[in-house]
């Protein structure tokens, strides 16, 4: 049975799919202590959060049947992300669902904090009627800058032209085109904080953003700018944003998110008339929690299931379409991998796996990755998998290098890969032949074609009479069957290679017998 733990509140409604899978247990247990969690986190093979659980390399390092950890939510600081790449562990998480909930949240923010409402709120609860205090000051042809122009940052964008602002926005990866298209200005970081009204930000907490708005920006900016952060905290330096405040050069702040949450009871952030504070409520909608939940839920199961699953935050990320185009040539890659990781002895130095005719117009990052898998789990197991096969190569010292190019060669498309030693060069290539299926097409630059399948021997031998037969008495002689033969070879008498399939295992007696053949160069035992 497949086992799930949720272990913040998530809803249930949206977990529908998990909880109706037949094969799947999902049990929920909320509230749970790091040490508790590591207590019983080997029981699971998914763990399911929202932003409460701290999902530590610790509670990792006890999940030894952990597949998969779904955040619940887009955010994934809560998670370590590093440490689940090494062990394996799918992190995914669902960045569309609170998305409007998110720019929708932003807006009230702004409106609150331009109006007053708030505090105006409050002093009626105090049994006053003050027209007089809570003035505040329009929408209506204000600048509004904002920095991060991804998924918020955009439909925040939208609810502000629909106000009458004038925006302006900054994002490393916004182009002419898509800032044309929205209708803001695009802008430098430095532009929009000396001539913003309103300055929002719609980034991730990452290095490159922590304190991108800090006591130099301050100091650039407008007398009386308002700022709002219903992103992460720490994106604003807060310490900076209090002496903003202190000064009056900010008029107002709107804060959702902060530097250490929940925010603590004495801070100072809390002092100001003019600061609207929510507790981290930008997600908080019920159709944003149903969304966030369906999302995850289904990419879990997608993951439990082996299935091509999207969100993965430590992979790449392949729209469906690029991912079925791709999926054919996985088991290919995997195998040209295994294949190559059986055909070497001494430690690689160097993986170049190249693609070349239609295939290489294709996302290839997927295949890249289950190639490094096949090679790598030949030593090191089970451990490796899609998800840290690049970090294993990386951390065995071995440089990994893809290359493209559309040029057809005999085939149409060709997977190749050149695996080096410090003492051997190996070079195979494989293709996925219509009507034919996947076949090892060249091997140290010989013609052969093989079906990457089953048990084989591969010899690399010179091209002198009666090779074949000796190779064969051996193998009778073993009691083992040839299926397939394959031989290539450039020249009469030269180097030649050859790729036995056979129907039962070949031990390391057969293989040593085969390797005192006269002119034999290499004998090598390989399982697919
Ligand atoms: N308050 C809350 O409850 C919620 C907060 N969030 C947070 O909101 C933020 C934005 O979320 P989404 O729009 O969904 O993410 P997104 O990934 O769609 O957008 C983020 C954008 O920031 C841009 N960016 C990256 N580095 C930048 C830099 N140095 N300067 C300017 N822009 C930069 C990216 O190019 C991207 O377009 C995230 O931090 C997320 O965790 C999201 C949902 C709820
Ligand atoms: O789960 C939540 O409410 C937090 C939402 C959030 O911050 C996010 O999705 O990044």
């Amino acid at each position: 049975m497949i086992r799930v733990l949720v272990s913040d509140p998530i809803s249930e409604q949206g977990l529908g799919k998990l909880l109706e899978a037949e094969d799947i247990v999902v049990e929920k247990k909320t509230g749970l202590s790091e040490d508790e969690l590591c207590a019983i986190i080997a029981e699971y093979d998914a763990l399911l959060v929202r932003s409460q659980t701290k999902v530590t390399a610790k509670i990792m390092e006890h999940g030894t049947r952990l597949r998969v950890i779904g955040r619940a939510g887009v955010g994934v600081d809560n998670i370590d992300v590093p440490a689940a790449t090494q062990r394996g562990i799918v992190v995914l998480n669902a960045p569309d669902g609170n998305t409007i909930s998110t720019a929708e949240h932003t807006f009230a923010m702004m409106i609150s904090m331009a109006r007053k409402i708030p505090q105006a709120y409050a002093s009626i609860l105090r049994g006053e009627w003050d027209r007089k205090t809570f003035v505040g000051v329009e929408l209506n042809n204000k600048v509004l800058g904002i920095l991060g122009l991804g998924r918020i940052g955009t439909e925040v964008a939208k609810r502000a032209q629909a106000f009458g602002m004038k925006v302006l926005a900054y994002d490393p990866f916004l182009t002419p085109q898509r800032a044309n298209a929205l209708d803001v200005q695009q802008c430098t970081v430095d532009e929009i904080v000396v001539a913003a009204d309103f300055i929002t930000v719609h980034t991730p907490l990452i290095k490159e953003t922590k304190y991108l708005i800090s006591e130099r920006e301050f100091g650039m900016m407008k007398d009386g700018v308002r700022i709002l952060n219903c992103a992460r905290g720490g994106i604003i330096k807060e310490e900076a944003l209090i002496e903003a405040l202190k000064s009056g050069k900010v008029a107002g702040a709107a804060l959702d998110v902060y530097e250490e949450e929940p925010l603590a009871k004495e801070h100072p952030l809390k002092q100001f008339p003019n600061v609207v504070l929510t507790p981290h409520l930008g997600a908080s909608t019920e159709e944003a929690q149903i969304n966030v939940a369906i999302d995850v839920a289904e990419e879990v199961l997608k993951v439990l299931r082996d299935e091509p699953f999207r969100n993965a935050v430590n992979l790449p990320s392949l729209p469906a379409d690029k991912m079925k185009q791709v999926e054919p040539y996985l088991a290919l890659g995997e195998n040209i991998g295994k294949m190559a990781a059986q055909l070497v002895d001494d430690p690689v130095t160097k993986i170049e796996i190249s693609y070349s005719g239609d295939i290489s117009n294709l996302e290839t990052a997927p295949i890249t990755r289950t190639l490094l898998k096949g090679f790598l789990s030949y030593h090191h197991g089970e451990e490796v998998n899609f998800v840290n096969a690049p970090l294993v190569a990386e951390q065995a010292g071995i440089q990994t290098i893809e290359t493209k190019t559309s040029k057809h060669s005999v085939f149409t498309n060709l997977i190749g890969l050149e695996v080096t030693t410090a003492t051997q060069t190996k070079r195979i290539a494989g293709t996925l032949n219509n009507g034919f299926g996947p076949r090892i097409v060249r091997l140290d630059g010989y013609a052969i074609d093989a079906a990457p399948e089953g048990r084989m021997i591969v010899t690399s031998h010179l091209d002198q009479p009666g090779m074949i037969g000796r190779i064969g008495m051996i193998l009778a002689d073993a009691n083992i069957n040839i299926a397939t033969m394959q031989v290539g070879r450039k020249e009469v008498g030269g180097k030649a290679v050859m790729v036995l399939g056979i129907d039962n295992p070949a031990g390391p007696e057969v293989v040593r017998q085969l390797a005192e053949i006269p002119n034999i160069l290499e004998v090598h035992h390989v399982e697919l």
